[in-house]
């Protein structure tokens, strides 16, 4: 079925909840060519960075900056998703053009009794020290590539929390998290909501809203993957890694080159892999 844009109760409720999920934006056929080429992609395994937990556990994630002909880089730049971005994103007064650009996209890789939790977070709390201005034009979103549920380590949000604002955040370990205070606040005002997942489902989300993911303790994989999307009008002036890409707006590509396009896996010498070493999120 032809994907559809986004119905005005949808962009509102985005604006008032900081997150929106659509069931089967993708379909099974999508959904397992991108998982099967995942698998088995080398690049993306051996670019893998292992981000620890407060208890030990592996976080693995492979990340990077530029969407190309792969299978990632043509579901990042379909024209409904980007279109559907567009929707949600702010935009500055006077903007009237195609703006929305690629960030970077991650691959989140939590295996079965192995793949780690997530601190609480913002992800705006991260990209805030890259110095990119207005959080209203920056957004996630995640396409789940297996089941996501409460038993793998589905991501857990804080319904209508990106309406507070950024909050601090420190290290937490290896990872970056919001200040325990807001949160234990936060978590008084709001609800909190385990965002489970089909495969295939899309999940939009603010870059100010509180989010976090358990362990996965099960003996299923629990695999996404996480594109970020930036407006042209929104520099990081402290961002160097992406170059111009989180400036400059997607090359779109129609909906079904996914699946009509003949294409592989992250060609070794494209894409630009994020090092642990290089992110000063991470470090
Ligand atoms: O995959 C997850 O559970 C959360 C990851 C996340 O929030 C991030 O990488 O910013
Ligand atoms: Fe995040």
């Amino acid at each position: 079925m032809a994907k559809q844009l986004l119905t005005h109760a949808q962009i509102e409720q985005y604006n008032t909840d900081g997150y929106l999920i659509v069931r089967g934006f993708y379909d099974a056929e999508e959904v397992s060519r991108l998982y099967r080429i995942a698998i088995d992609d080398a690049a993306i395994s051996k670019h893998a960075i292992n981000v620890n937990d407060s208890t030990g556990k592996r976080s693995k994630l492979s990340l990077w900056y530029k969407p190309g002909d792969d299978v990632y880089g043509l579901l990042t730049r379909g024209k409904t998703l980007v279109r559907a971005v567009d929707q949600l994103l702010e935009r500055q007064a006077g903007d009237v053009s195609h703006s929305v650009c690629h960030y970077h996209s991650k691959l989140m890789q939590k295996e079965p009794r192995v793949g780690g939790a997530w601190e609480w977070h913002q992800d705006y709390g991260y990209w805030y020290k890259n110095e990119f201005l207005y959080p209203g034009q920056m957004m996630s979103v995640m396409v789940a590539i297996t089941d996501a549920n409460v038993e793998n380590g589905c991501l857990q949000v804080i319904r209508g929390s990106h309406k507070i604002g950024r909050v601090e955040h420190g290290f937490s370990g290896e990872q970056v998290g919001a200040s325990q205070h807001h949160v234990d606040l936060a978590l008084r005002a709001m609800e909190h909501v385990f965002v489970e997942l089909n495969a295939g489902d899309a999940l939009f989300f603010h870059s100010n809203i509180l989010h976090r993911s358990e362990a996965n303790l099960s003996d299923r994989p629990r695999w996404s993957l996480i594109s970020c999307y930036n407006r042209s009008t929104n520099i990081g002036y402290n961002e160097s890694s992406s170059g111009s890409a989180s400036i400059t707006p997607i090359d779109i590509v129609p909906d079904d080159a996914l699946l009509t396009r003949e294409a592989g896996g992250l060609a070794e010498s494209e894409a630009d892999f994020l090092s642990k070493e290089a992110d000063v999120s991470l470090k």
